[in-house]
């Protein structure tokens, strides 16, 4: 491996996603701000120093839903690494749950609007390019372990792999 990569490797940050599931529904929100503004998604985002996978779940999900949940009812379904070769300082890895019991209800923040969504009418074409490789999967009561490999402009899936 040669020395580039190896510096892009250590630069990679971690990061949480969740969807809630109620019956044959799914709970994505449509982002308003930052990192994948204008696209639906689960909800998440980067650890903070010194927090953990699970504590940054439950922080992330009440912070961008209003909903809160005990790291206990957080259903582990797998870890996905993201690759933008045109932007290395991008690469990140997440770390996705599901949630079938919680607390409170969805309400909009200053960074996601939740909608319900049936699992059989997920926006693919509204959220990111990789979510339809993996989410189906996903929902299919698999865990899942993969790599995304984005393309020069960032967005189009160039690969993605499970490993
Ligand atoms: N290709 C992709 N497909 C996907 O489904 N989710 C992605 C994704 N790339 C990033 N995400 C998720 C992971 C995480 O939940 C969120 C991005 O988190 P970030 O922390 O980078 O953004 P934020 O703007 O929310 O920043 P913070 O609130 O400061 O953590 O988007």
């Amino acid at each position: 491996m040669s020395n580039t990569l190896k510096k892009e490797d250590d630069k990679m940050y971690t990061t949480t996603l969740c969807f809630l599931l109620k019956k044959d529904k799914i709970l994505l929100g449509m982002k308003k701000t930052g990192f994948g503004q204008g696209k639906y998604n689960g909800f998440g985002g980067k650890l903070k120093d010194g927090e953990t996978i699970l504590q940054a779940t439950v922080r992330e999900l009440k912070e961008e839903s209003g909903i809160q949940v005990a790291e206990g009812q957080l259903a582990y379904v797998g870890k996905l690494d993201f690759i933008f070769p045109a932007s290395p300082q991008l690469r990140h890895d997440v770390h996705i749950f599901l949630v079938h019991t919680w607390q409170g209800e969805p309400v909009e923040t200053k960074e996601m609007k939740p909608q319900w969504f049936s699992q059989s009418d997920i926006p693919y074409n509204e959220m990111w390019q990789d979510d339809i490789y993996w989410l189906p999967t996903v929902l299919a009561g698999k865990i899942i372990e993969g790599t995304v490999i984005f393309a020069e402009n960032n967005e189009d899936v160039a690969e993605f792999k499970f490993l």
